[in-house]
């Protein structure tokens, strides 16, 4: 079969490829975030495309990556660690029956309930997984004890204040949350929290189980037309926001990142800091805890507030300075205040805050109703498998989220971008010194519709783990690139083809470099590779200035001759006659009868006496064998 491809550059090719290149080329999306090196465990789900059928490209069914034709099942999965056990998920704080049994249904499930931080790091080395919610400190050193086997951290609930966020991210360890089922428990926490506050239902019942009858000492007040200012408007927040209208109160909210338009849909105007707390007569606190909102609500925006405020809290106890909020209650400036959640979980049997008359607390109960204890298990266990067998996550914290129909689309690329990255690597003189990379997207679509993140993450993952023993994956791959001194750049260019694929040709440069196999340097003295994905398949079909058109599966020998009749010939019976068997090859030159480049795939790897034999051919001018 011969056929030319177009690029950028002047240059002609053919291409011969024989029958065993049409059936698989298979890589691993899913390994990408499971994959470690040295024989660790590995989670591996492996992609076989169809030559000839886009309609066989990979896509998503509730985040499983699928293809059309399921009887051809060119989707498998496995996930198990290299001794072909199941996944271990340790759960180290109470989580709803219904989430277990779809944890059990998938791995070895263990319960450890109320560990101590050396437990938990001793138990955690034989986990790939960790469910835990508000009450289990996941640090660094949880992190550095399960380095190498633990994957993913699920978070059973919306706050992730507990987890080192940095050091999971450090370690490749993905971290997901069940941001959505508990959300309206938190809410009608936070409206049962307001209305006993303002009633005075905690202290009166405790005054009446003590045998009182105090009518007068309990008298409360009113909520219609008071004003309710909401801090942080995201999915709590806007759940007050609502049923506070619904008890008639003037709603306003303050959140810097909340569209404006959310607010106005649900009547509620949004504010800054400080018009929502100078005008409100009940604050309730939705944000979450980051070193900007730390201590946010301290002596001085105390000092602020309305005199007789009321405060509610089922966000985090750490965004109030509670040694204020106790001067703020005894001087009177805050009335009363309600609170969920603390600074230190629980807190001393003799704090202040939670001693304090105006003071109605509760033990962190916001998320505490049994449906949103089944959501909440149910939503994690789906997304810690989802994380173990490889998938993206939609609730990922420390990784890009990536859509499905994006994903499905990129899935290709995302081979061919790590594949060009091992390649461009194994073209570095000595593969190492590697200081700068550019990689130049075309496509046909508009730069601010293509999502390269992850092709980047791929292509710093072929680049660095040939040369390094890191395991790289998406979590990890721009701090690791950091970390090596990697600098890689990303530029988009539009071109005219085909918007209905979302890249045209991914371009790989290494920068101020010598290269092994000069052929693959440029004009510009870098080394320059390109590639394109047909028809599902991902094809090199650029080497330094020429053209070429090769499936990238198997090993790769490249080697440049005089074009010259006979070449191919004499190359294909070397191989031939050491039993090398050729699956594809390419020929491309910059002119007639001038300088080509072969490309030849070979399902084998050549001895090194067969690479000599090629070399010593009196045409040859270099060659070079690569590993795909
Ligand atoms: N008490 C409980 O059991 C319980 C249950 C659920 C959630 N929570 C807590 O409630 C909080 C909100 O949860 P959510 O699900 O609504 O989260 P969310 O992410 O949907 O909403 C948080 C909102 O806070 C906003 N925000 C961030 N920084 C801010 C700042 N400096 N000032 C004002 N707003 C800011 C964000 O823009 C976002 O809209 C979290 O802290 C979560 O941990 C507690
Ligand atoms: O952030 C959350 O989801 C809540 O604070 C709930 O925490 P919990 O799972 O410890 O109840």
């Amino acid at each position: 079969m011969a056929s030319f491809s177009a690029t950028t550059k002047p240059f002609f090719s053919s291409s011969i490829t024989s029958s065993s290149s049409k059936s698989t080329s298979k890589s691993s999306l899913l390994s990408f975030l499971n994959t470690a090196v040295n024989s660790k465990p590995i989670l591996k789900l492996s992609l076989s495309h169809s030559h000839n059928s886009q309609s066989r490209r990979p896509f998503f069914v509730n985040n499983v990556l699928k293809t059309a034709d399921a009887s051809q099942s060119p989707v498998s999965l496995e996930s198990s660690s290299s001794s072909g056990a199941k996944p271990t998920i340790l759960v180290s704080e109470k989580l709803g029956e219904a989430g277990l049994q779809v944890l059990r249904d998938f791995g070895r499930v263990e319960c450890a309930y109320g560990l101590s931080p050396e437990e938990l790091c001793s138990k955690i080395a034989s986990c790939d997984a960790l469910i835990v919610r508000s009450g289990t400190k996941v640090t660094r050193q949880v992190f550095e004890a399960g380095k190498g086997r633990l994957k993913v951290v699920g978070r059973a609930g919306v706050g992730i204040d507990n987890v080192d966020l940095q050091a999971a991210t450090e370690f490749g360890c993905l971290v997901v949350n069940a941001p959505t089922a508990n959300t309206i428990a938190a809410a009608e926490h936070g409206i049962a929290l307001l209305t006993a506050m303002a009633r005075n239902v905690a202290q009166s019942d405790a005054s009446m189980k003590a045998g009182q009858w105090q009518r007068n000492q309990y008298v409360g007040v009113s909520m219609v037309g008071k004003t309710l200012a909401i801090m942080g408007f995201g999915k709590v927040g806007s759940e007050v926001a609502r049923r506070a209208k619904g008890l008639g109160m003037n709603v306003i909210a303050h959140d810097p990142y909340a569209p404006a338009d959310r607010a106005r849909a649900i009547g509620v105007e949004l504010v800054s800091f400080d018009e929502a707390i100078t005008t409100a007569d009940f604050i309730s606190l939705h944000m979450p805890l980051t070193p900007t909102t730390n201590k946010i609500f301290n002596d001085n925006s105390f000092a602020k507030m309305k005199k007789g405020v009321r405060i509610i809290n089922v966000a985090r106890g750490g965004v109030i300075d509670e040694d204020a909020l106790v001067r703020a209650l005894d001087s009177g400036i805050v009335a009363q205040a309600a609170l969920d959640v603390f600074t230190e979980e629980p807190p001393s049997r003799d704090s202040k805050l939670v001693q304090h008359k105006n003071v109605t607390a509760t033990p962190h109960l916001g998320a505490s109703t049994i449906e949103a204890q089944e959501g909440v298990a149910i939503e994690i266990a789906e997304a810690v498998l989802g994380a173990l067998k490889g998938e993206l996550s939609a609730t990922a914290v420390n990784a890009p989220m990536v859509a499905a129909e994006v994903l499905s689309e990129l899935a290709p690329y995302v081979v061919l971008a790590e594949k060009l990255g091992r390649l461009a690597v194994q073209l570095v003189s000595g593969g190492s010194g590697i200081k700068s990379v550019k990689v130049v997207y075309r496509s046909a679509r508009d730069p601010d519709d293509l999502d390269t993140r992850l092709l980047r993450a791929m292509i710093t993952k072929g680049i660095i783990e040939p040369i390094s023993n890191s395991y790289v994956n998406l979590v990890n791959a721009d701090f690791t690139a950091k970390q090596k001194g990697l600098r890689i750049s990303e530029e988009r260019m539009v071109v005219d083809s085909s918007p209905e694929f979302p890249v045209d040709s991914i371009q790989v440069q290494i920068c101020n470099v010598d290269s092994k196999f000069a052929s693959a340097t440029s004009e510009n003295g870098e080394i320059n590779i390109e590639g394109k994905v047909k028809y599902g398949v991902p094809h090199l079909t650029c080497v330094g200035s020429f053209g070429v058109d090769v499936s990238l599966e198997g090993n790769l020998i490249l080697c440049r001759q005089q074009d010259q009749p006979g070449m191919i010939g004499r190359v294909g019976n070397i191989l031939g006659h050491h039993n090398v068997n050729v699956s594809f090859m390419s020929v491309g030159r910059t002119s007639r009868r001038k300088q080509a480049i072969m490309a030849i795939g070979v399902d084998e790897e050549p001895s090194k006496d067969t690479l000599q034999k090629i070399g010593s051919v009196p045409a040859v001018d270099e060659f070079v064998f690569l590993k795909l």
